[in-house]
């Protein structure tokens, strides 16, 4: 297929060197898409269909493959013809007489096994290929799970493009696996549509994103965009974060309230007129009158238009207002004539005086810096503590120079919002969305207000002072009330002794939530050492060359003031490591990750240094608890947790 691409000759074709241009641009695409990827094979599935009323056979891959006659040989995974191979149960076989799982290691085949769904006898087990692929050493970029996607997982995935889903799932259940294959269905099922409108993946960190920013190229999906929440309105702000708020000041800045604040801010620019409007054309003076002028201004401001578009409505509705008393008078204007008395200086004044034009950044600087405004906007809306604790100490000279935080630039954002409409994409993935604050959710809720929605969190990993409480809440801030609540229990991170160890930390952080399952046999081991103050470091030390010792990669989880004595340890020993988010290797394989970049994130085997500090390194205890349980729930097939300080309540004793 990929040589057939390459021969295409295309100078007949193409009229003129643009066309070419584009031509080949989108010949080199297709090339690109069809790149083989190393140990990568291209079917991994088979079914066989009952007779109805030929029997069938297909195989299953990550993309589309024909042969020289163009007949499928192999078919997507997304196809609706595979869906059974991820469906299909002894109890629905859904057609499917037999269902075959190849097995491969480093591109070669291996292994396979059969299912045999209409056979009575055949009892239904876990596959031995899906327990190999979850108990496989990891190293490297997250991988993606095609192969092995599970029914409930599937569910999720190939929920249609009109409707929004938000999952809540322990650690380890596939939320970001599942968010990025529905991606990739969605491209599938429908490319055009949203190749026009976008899709796009968010994150909660740059390092989150370099794990998992291979998963889509590998299913050949190269036109997604991933960001994060910052990255996105700074990039569409043009506001540079260089401050960071205190807890309090951001909590209140990312709260709900504050969009009714800036919409009173945008509105109280606007001023009644107090002047009439004297338009000149030819020997006649055209006059509306001040009261008339209000009205319109009146009607424009309950009408709810964005501020921009009643800005640009406003010279005409005027000009509309000049019209009709030339009428009146027996004249007949036409369409030129009222585009004229709308671009007259007159009108042109008028507008600016009445309804002046909003820079949103500037808006938000002069909120945050100017008392008498705050006060007039957030009246009855913040208290007087609240209003102290957002002003700047020491107002910034302009935009440029401002220490604009990350919840400044959302609030930038919720302005341009109320100036101009924010584009809506088709598609939009957010990733840890519990840790969003009310203004973040309305942030993205723009960005896919006519398109649809993959929520993905876990409550209890929720580290924010605004962490959600619900998802209802959530939902509702995003202005996807109606979405649908699924949850995820099964489990294909983290070993059953681990999990259960981490659970016990639940009642406190999260008391509603169900405990994860594991579906893995490993019980995995779980080691909890103590050492005296002195000996702490050099026997995290230890537990790291000992976790080398093994397979995969291997992840030093510490509090974040920890960091720099644990990298000279590591160095003083000899043991190279890396930060979060640089792809580990067979040569590299330990990574020194602060405790508050460990979300999403996993590694073959975790030593968590000093539980302790993790917890005190939070304001308060529950997010303290809540960052440890994220720690806690990293390891893949074992953990070492290395403390000098007593061990937080929930875990101390009976490990
Ligand atoms: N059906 C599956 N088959 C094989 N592996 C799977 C499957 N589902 C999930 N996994 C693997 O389990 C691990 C955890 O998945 P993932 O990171 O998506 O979980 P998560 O719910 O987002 O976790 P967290 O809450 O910690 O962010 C990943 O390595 C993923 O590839």
């Amino acid at each position: 297929m990929r040589e057939d691409v390459e021969a295409l000759d295309i100078r007949d074709v193409t009229a003129n060197w643009v066309n070419a241009e584009a031509l080949q641009h989108q010949i080199d695409a297709r090339v690109a898409a069809l790149a083989d990827l190393a140990d990568t094979p291209l079917f991994f599935g088979r079914l066989d269909l009952a007779p109805d009323p030929e029997p069938a056979r297909y195989y299953i891959g990550r993309r589309h493959v024909h042969d020289a006659d163009g007949d499928p040989m192999v078919i997507d995974w997304r196809a609706p013809v595979s869906q059974p191979f991820y469906r299909a149960s002894g109890r629905d076989p859904q057609g499917v007489e037999l269902r075959r799982r190849f097995g491969y290691t480093g591109g070669e085949l291996t292994a396979y096994e059969d299912e045999r769904l209409t056979d009575p006898e055949e009892a239904e087990r876990v596959s031995a290929l899906l327990r190999r692929e979850i108990e496989r050493p990891r190293v490297g970029p997250m991988r993606d799970i095609v192969a092995t996607i599970q029914p409930e997982q599937d569910e999720i995935v190939r929920t249609g493009v009109e409707g929004t889903v938000c999952v809540q799932g322990a650690p380890g259940t596939g939320k970001t696996a599942v968010g990025l294959h529905r991606v990739a269905y969605l491209l599938y099922a429908h490319r055009e549509r949203l190749a026009r409108s976008g899709t796009l993946v968010i994150g909660p960190n740059r390092s989150f994103l370099r794990y998992i920013e291979q998963v889509l190229p590998a299913l050949g999906e190269l036109s997604v965009r991933q960001t994060t929440v910052e990255d996105l309105v700074t990039a569409d702000t043009g506001v540079t974060v260089r401050g960071v708020d205190d807890p309090e000041a951001a909590r209140i800045k990312g709260d709900a309230r504050m969009a009714e604040v800036l919409r009173r801010a945008v509105r109280a620019g606007v001023t009644m007129p107090t002047e009439p409007c004297v338009v000149v054309r030819g020997s006649r003076r055209w006059r509306i009158p001040a009261y008339e002028l209000e009205e319109i201004v009146r009607e424009l401001l309950d009408r709810g238009i964005r501020h921009g578009a009643a800005r640009e409505a406003l010279p005409r509705r005027i000009a509309h207002a000049v019209l009709t008393r030339m009428e009146r008078a027996g004249e007949a204007p036409d369409d030129r004539v009222q585009d004229a008395v709308a671009r007259n200086a007159a009108v042109k004044a008028q507008v600016k005086a009445v309804w002046p034009e909003v820079d949103p950044a500037r808006l938000v600087l002069r909120l945050l810096s100017d008392a008498d405004f705050l006060a007039e906007c957030s009246e009855g809306i913040l208290t007087d503590e609240e209003r102290k604790a957002i002003l700047w100490t020491k107002p910034p000279r302009g935009v440029r120079s401002a220490a604009w935080s990350v919840a400044d630039a959302v609030l930038v954002d919720e302005a341009g919002d109320l100036v101009r409409r924010t584009p809506s994409l088709g598609h939009v993935v957010l990733d840890e969305a519990q840790d969003l604050s009310p203004m973040q959710y309305r942030a993205v809720g723009r960005r896919c207000a006519t398109g649809s929605a993959t929520i993905l969190g876990d409550l209890a990993q929720g580290t924010t002072p605004w962490a959600t409480a619900s998802w209802a809440e959530a939902l509702s801030h995003l202005g996807k009330p109606d979405a649908a609540v699924e949850e995820l229990t099964q489990g294909f991170r983290v070993p059953r002794e681990v999990i259960a160890y981490a659970s016990r930390l639940l009642p406190h952080i999260a008391p509603g939530l169900s405990e994860a399952t594991s579906i893995r046999d490993a019980a995995g081991s779980l080691r909890v050492r103590s050492a005296r103050v002195e000996e702490l470091t050099g026997a995290v030390v230890d537990a790291c060359r000992e976790a080398l010792e093994r397979e995969g990669s291997i992840g030093l989880i510490a509090a974040d003031a920890r960091v720099p004595a644990l990298a000279a340890a590591l160095n003083a020993a000899g043991l190279p490591h890396l930060a979060p988010g640089t792809e580990t290797d067979a040569d590299a394989r330990l990574t020194l990750v602060p405790a508050t970049l460990a979300k999403g994130l996993e590694y073959d085997h975790v030593v968590l240094d000093e539980p302790a500090a993790v917890v005190d390194g939070e304001p308060d205890e529950r997010t303290g608890l809540r960052r440890l349980y994220v720690a806690l729930t990293r390891a893949v097939s074992g953990l070492t947790v290395v403390h000098a300080a007593p061990l937080p309540e929930p875990l101390a004793g009976g490990a």
